[in-house]
């Protein structure tokens, strides 16, 4: 007798087992108006996985975070989201289990931090059992807080969303390393309670790699390196060498 499958309900999202692929781009290439700043990238992001995506400024993370989130049209390669190529449109994904942090702030301002955690998809102590800092801050206006409180306040907000996949755009912009630390320390957690798979561009290299498993090195647009982030860890000087090459002429 064949297993039962939930292939009849379109909308199933089953809970990922550890290191299931949840997240894959096979071929990909990204850009703008029809031009290419991404060429045939292989990436994957197992449940509970965390993955360093890694490159100097114009590399092209943030065009290739922005296509996996579906918000940028790919020009060439597929990406599968939990073993869907195409799994809802763009604003349905987010109740499906897919979660995009950008590089710019997401935070309603005028309301308390309190009433953000509210508009999230979470419970509020979920949230705030990943990120306790956030307990005394709780009445604040949002728009009052630093930009490190403000960031914690939008990881909080969207981890205890329990999604199934997280793509972080450098969230530790201008943040000082101890900030980072605890905002990368929470994402490590979500992979290891609740398997998220997370992938996770970031400029602090030592500090991400401390906490993935996995990265991968852009290059102008083509991924150079790529490994275990333990070995990956013992190539710092290597990666950062990438970093002087600069955006593509
Ligand atoms: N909206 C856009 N239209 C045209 N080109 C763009 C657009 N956004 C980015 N680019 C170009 O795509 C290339 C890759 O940019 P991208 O923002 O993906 O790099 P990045 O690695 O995320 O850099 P950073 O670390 O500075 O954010 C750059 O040459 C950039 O100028």
């Amino acid at each position: 007798m064949t297993a039962k499958t939930d292939a009849a309900d379109e909308n199933a999202v089953l809970p990922a087992r550890a290191g299931e692929t949840v997240l894959e781009a096979r071929k990909l290439s990204a850009g703008y108006g029809g031009v290419p700043v991404t060429h045939e990238l292989d990436l994957r992001v197992g449940a509970g996985e965390v993955v360093a995506l890694l490159g100097a400024n114009g590399a092209g993370k943030s065009t290739t975070l922005l296509t996996l989130a579906g918000v940028l049209g790919g020009l060439g390669g597929e990406v599968f989201w939990l073993g869907r190529t195409d799994p809802a449109p763009l604003h349905l994904r987010s109740r499906l289990g897919l979660a995009f942090i950008p590089e710019t702030r997401s935070i309603i301002a005028e309301l308390s931090a309190e009433d953000n955690l509210r508009l999230g998809r979470g419970p509020v102590d979920l949230a705030l059992e990943y990120v306790p800092e956030l307990k005394k801050l709780l009445k604040r206006r949002a728009g009052l807080l630093s930009g490190g409180e403000q960031q914690m306040l939008t990881l909080a907000r969207v981890l205890a969303a329990r999604p199934k996949v997280l793509l972080a755009d450098e969230m530790s912009l201008g943040l000082a390393p101890l900030i980072v630390e605890r905002l990368l320390a929470a994402i490590r957690r979500a992979a290891d309670e609740e398997a998220i798979g997370a992938l996770i561009v970031e400029q602090q290299v030592r500090n991400v790699l401390a906490v993935s498993d996995h990265a991968y090195v852009l290059r102008r647009g083509r991924l150079v390196m790529s490994g275990p982030a333990g070995e990956m860890r013992t190539r710092t000087d290597e990666i950062e060498s990438h970093y002087l090459a600069g955006p593509p002429a």
